[in-house]
């Protein structure tokens, strides 16, 4: 027997960081958006754990106990108090270290899979408890739709959103380091005072009303001068997007991918076809938002 969970990316439309905590982490006001690339975890009983993975980025997805689907699988087994021996294969369409949240997909959607496979019944408050020890970002990808992400992002508050938004991501060469992106925010931050993070109250009614103009004014990622500081070749990118009619652009999160809002389906076709054009990125794909969170297929 096999179980299929399909698990959506996710766009940061607000990326409010603070200071450094002792902790080494930053509390965040971080409004996630799932978006409609997905990756595909599927489960199978195995002799012994395992990971494969497929697609165009598989060659970059660590396959040992390190992946955080198999770290996944290895917590919820130790908890049930059983051996997580199955075989876990990914089909992999979220960029590698592109900002959009393919490991904590990948760790969500095992933890689904498996969960399901093996009958563990763990409620939805164990399932998210497990996700935010994988990682911050991985709550996020269990739930889907929108939330605001506070804490380190991993406590979570669902978002209302009146209507369906057109994006394109323009995908770069190579992917951005997180610990490193945040490394360098703290280096910019040096000497100046970080205000507490707070969610915008623009932001949040232009999602709520699916209004994407106003969404367009309010989009906005504390990091970006980080993520175009390590990876000056974005400024490019971003100015290309603007240029071929996107509403507004930003990079995804840590980077290295940037995200354009358009006005419609057609309008990202061709910010899209334009973007690929510009020679200012490696592809680009349009998707809607929100997205449904992690679900068996
Ligand atoms: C920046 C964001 C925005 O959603 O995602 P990506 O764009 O990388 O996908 C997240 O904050 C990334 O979350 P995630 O990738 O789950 O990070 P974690 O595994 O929890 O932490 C990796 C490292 O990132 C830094 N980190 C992460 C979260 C946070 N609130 N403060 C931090 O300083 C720390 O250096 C930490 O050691
Ligand atoms: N299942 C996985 N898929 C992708 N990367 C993974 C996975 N498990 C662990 N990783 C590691 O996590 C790093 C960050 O990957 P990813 O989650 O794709 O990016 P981001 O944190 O920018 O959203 C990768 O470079 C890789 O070393």
């Amino acid at each position: 027997m096999s179980v299929t969970v399909r698990v959506p990316a996710k766009v940061n439309v607000q990326l409010a960081v603070g200071a450094a905590r002792p902790d080494g982490f930053h509390d965040l006001a971080n409004v996630f958006l799932a978006v409609g690339l997905y990756d595909e975890v599927t489960v199978t009983e195995a002799d012994e754990l395992r990971v494969t993975c497929e697609g165009p980025d598989a060659g970059q997805v660590p396959l040992d106990r390190t992946n955080l689907a198999a770290r996944a699988a290895q917590k919820l087994a130790e908890r049930h108090g059983r051996t997580p021996d199955v075989h876990l294969h990914i089909a992999k369409d979220i960029p590698v270290a592109g900002g959009m949240a393919g490991g904590s997909a990948d760790g969500a959607g095992a933890l689904v899979a498996c969960d399901a496979l093996w009958g563990t019944g763990a409620s939805r408050e164990e399932l998210l408890d497990i996700c935010a020890e994988l990682g911050s970002d991985v709550p996020f990808s269990l739930v889907g739709g929108a939330a605001l992400g506070t804490g380190r992002g991993e406590r979570l508050t669902p978002l209302e959103v009146g209507g369906t938004f057109h994006w394109v991501f323009a995908l770069a060469d190579g992917g951005l380091s997180t610990p490193a992106v945040y490394g360098e925010f703290d280096r910019l931050a040096q000497g100046r005072d970080i205000p507490e993070p707070v969610a915008s109250q623009e932001l949040l009614a232009a999602l709520a009303k699916g209004d994407v103009h106003a969404l367009a004014a309010a989009l906005s990622n504390d990091l970006q001068p980080a993520a175009l500081s390590l990876r000056p070749s974005l400024a490019d990118t971003l100015a290309a997007g603007r240029a071929a009619g996107a509403l507004a652009g930003l990079v995804s999160g840590s980077g290295p991918t940037t995200a354009f809002l358009a006005a419609d389906a057609e309008s990202a076709a061709a910010v899209a076809e334009a973007l690929r054009a510009s020679g200012t990125c490696r592809a680009a794909r349009v998707a809607e938002s929100p997205a449904t969170g992690a679900t068996v297929v």
